[in-house]
């Protein structure tokens, strides 16, 4: 059932602390002298005790003085604010760099630092190592390509990734985020260049659900691209070759995924940022068979449902109207169609499977009817009959203002990739919106693909509304010092917690029930007095917070559903008998908190 009560989680968050700091145990290193140094898990720059110098060889490598942890902490932060300020009215474009490379030297130099600033400061620097900064470095990867990180699979190592899965480092790793670089964002095919969307998915892992970095692993399928200015740039680093299709293309995936688990039987991984075609079909394909699922799809649908819901509860209906909500979503790719798939499971749940929710769906061609030739099998559940749309004086292809203007939407959703499409015109004819409080979802990354700005949005559609965006933008200021809140509708929310809870559950799996836990956890975090601020997400400040209690209702639905069989030495049966507090303390305790650990030279 949905929740509305006040969650454990707000009532949380309202004593904010960090997550276990306790003396750290020592960490085991295969390695001495120079080499530590030079790798990112281990190295502590200045800040190895002298004792531990000694022990592993590094005397005389180090300038002789020892700096505290926090006192390196400052530092950085000290020159990360100088380099702001140094930037200062210097292009947009030059500034996000600039950021993203000072960022990107310290997670190559020294991981525990790198993670410790990210965590603490994760409003300001999200937005440089997620959406929308890392949409920039991917377009412009092949320049600023300086170390490698994850792993690069092409169709050239066909017939060799069984071995290849052992070139990396790590003994163990538990989460992969996947991308073969065909849907980047917004921003289109971006090939090998798209390898930045895992690296940035896998820091939100570590910063907001404490998956220890030493078991990620980042990883582009490169199997070409059909992007004309890619192929003919010189510095592009992927396949110069067009993309494989059909089963060419299926069978790379194949192998990729037999080798990951033949490795790590029990890696989780996130398909991440494929084109449509793909997304759903090694959806379909892998999910009964691996621990696996499609973040664009179903982690945004979680996202955006959870928003819906709290805009129910902003027009002061129960949450069962959402069956009667008017809902229009600009977009038919793998997150629109995701979104109104889980949307729909939602309203018959509500309301009983004969229940016939308004959706509306248009893509590039306009509403999708059943008239149409050509649909995508998965848009036919939601392209409208004739006769649901002549009384309203709708036909194929109507136009999204023709669309707005005579449904009178609750909520306008936008996950088309195109920026501005909620032109003036259309935000305008959301004032007539059958709602107290009608909601404008602009979903779309990065930021100049937005279908709206935050602004635009609370000039041309009244200040009333409820404002949700996928990449940030900053609070409004309106009329007699009212402030037109700004929420963040980003799979951020819950990706994280999906893997966790489903990593600690030890699933073979990820089933629809866990997906939708999550969701619900994520929709009752939000608490009523926020709500009627137009808040329906929560801070990213809390994301740490947020993601353990995510994890925690993942991870018990896998136990009631039976698909939990332990992780580590805690097996299916003391899963079951932990108690609701007692499974979000054990998430809590198997958070990966980035401090200094001792190291112990072992051959
Ligand atoms: N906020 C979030 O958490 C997430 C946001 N997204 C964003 O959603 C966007 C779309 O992603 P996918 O669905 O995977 O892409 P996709 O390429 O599979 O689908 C795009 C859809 O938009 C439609 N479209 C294109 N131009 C249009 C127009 N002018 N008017 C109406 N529809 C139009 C296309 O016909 C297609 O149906 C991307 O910008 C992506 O960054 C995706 C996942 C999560
Ligand atoms: C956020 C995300 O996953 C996307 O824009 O594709
Ligand atoms: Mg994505």
């Amino acid at each position: 059932m949905w929740r509305v009560a006040r969650s454990a989680a707000a009532t949380l968050r309202q004593s904010p602390r960090r997550f276990s700091t306790a003396i750290p145990g020592p960490c085991i290193v295969h390695k001495r002298g120079a080499d530590i140094l030079h790798d990112p898990w281990f190295n502590k720059d200045t800040g190895f005790p002298l004792t531990e110098r000694d022990r592993l060889g590094l005397r005389g490598l180090l300038p002789p003085r020892v700096i505290s942890f926090e006192h390196q902490y400052a530092r950085f932060m000290e020159s990360y604010r100088s380099l702001e300020k140094n930037t200062q009215g210097q292009h947009d474009n030059f500034v996000s760099l600039a950021k993203w490379r000072i960022l990107n030297r310290l997670h190559d130099r020294n991981e525990t630092l790198y993670y410790r600033v990210l965590i603490d400061n994760i409003k300001d620097f999200a937005p440089i190592i997620y959406t929308p900064t890392v949409g920039l470095v991917c377009q412009n990867y092949s320049g600023l390509f300086r170390r490698p990180r994850g792993m690069y699979f092409s169709a050239k190592d066909k017939g060799e990734m069984m071995s290849m899965i052992y070139n990396w480092p790590a003994q163990e790793v538990d989460m992969i985020v996947l991308t073969d670089g065909s849907r980047i964002l917004g921003l289109g095919d971006l090939g090998v260049q798209g390898i930045g969307i895992p690296i940035g998915k896998l820091d939100m892992y570590v910063a907001a659900a404490g998956i220890n970095p030493q078991r990620i692993l980042p990883v582009m399928l490169d199997v070409g691209t059909n992007n004309q200015r890619l192929l003919e740039d010189r510095l592009y680093l992927g396949l110069r070759q067009p993309r494989l299709e059909g089963e060419e293309y299926l069978s790379i995936v194949d192998e990729f995924m037999e080798a990951v688990h033949a490795r790590w039987p029990k890696a989780i991984v996130q398909f991440e940022d494929f084109q449509m075609k793909w997304a759903f079909e090694t959806l379909e394909r892998y999910r009964k068979r691996f621990c696996m699922f499609n973040d664009d799809i179903q982690g945004t649908a979680g996202v955006a449902l959870a928003g819906l819901l709290g805009t129910v509860r902003a027009q002061g209906q129960p949450l069962t109207d959402f069956a009667n909500q008017k809902i229009v979503v600009v977009g038919a790719g793998s997150a629109g169609l995701g979104v109104l798939k889980m949307a729909l499971q939602a309203v018959s749940r509500m309301a009983g499977p004969e229940a016939n929710p308004h959706f509306f769906l248009l893509d590039k061609d306009g509403l999708i009817t059943k008239e149409r030739k050509d649909v995508d099998p998965g848009a036919v559940t939601f392209a409208k009959t004739q006769g649901e749309i002549e009384g309203l004086g709708l036909s194929e292809g109507a136009s999204l203002i023709e669309v707005v203007k005579t449904v009178k939407p609750h909520v306008l959703l936008g996950l088309s990739g195109v920026g501005g499409v909620f032109n003036e015109e259309v935000l305008k004819a959301m004032r007539e919106s059958d709602s107290t409080k009608p909601a404008i979802f602009a979903m779309s990354n990065p930021t100049a693909n937005a279908e709206c700005t935050a602004i635009e949005a609370f000039k041309h559609a009244g200040e009333n509304i409820a404002f949700a965006s996928g990449s940030p933008f900053a609070d409004v200021n309106l009329e007699n010092v009212k402030v037109g809140h700004v929420n963040q509708a980003n799979n951020m929310y819950l990706f994280p917690g999906i893997g966790l809870g489903a990593l600690l559950s030890g699933s073979r799996i990820i089933t629809d029930g866990m997906l939708q836990a999550a969701a619900e956890c994520l929709a009752s975090y939000i608490t009523d007095e926020e709500i009627q601020r137009g808040v329906l997400y929560p801070s990213i400040d809390s994301i740490r917070d947020i993601t353990a209690e995510v994890g925690a209702a993942v991870l018990r639905t896998a136990v009631v559903e039976e698909v939990a069989e332990g992780h580590g030495e805690v097996g299916s049966r003391e899963l079951s008998n932990m108690s609701k507090e007692e499974t979000l303390q054990y998430v809590k305790d198997n958070m990966w908190y980035p401090v200094y650990s001792p190291l112990v030279h072992e051959k």
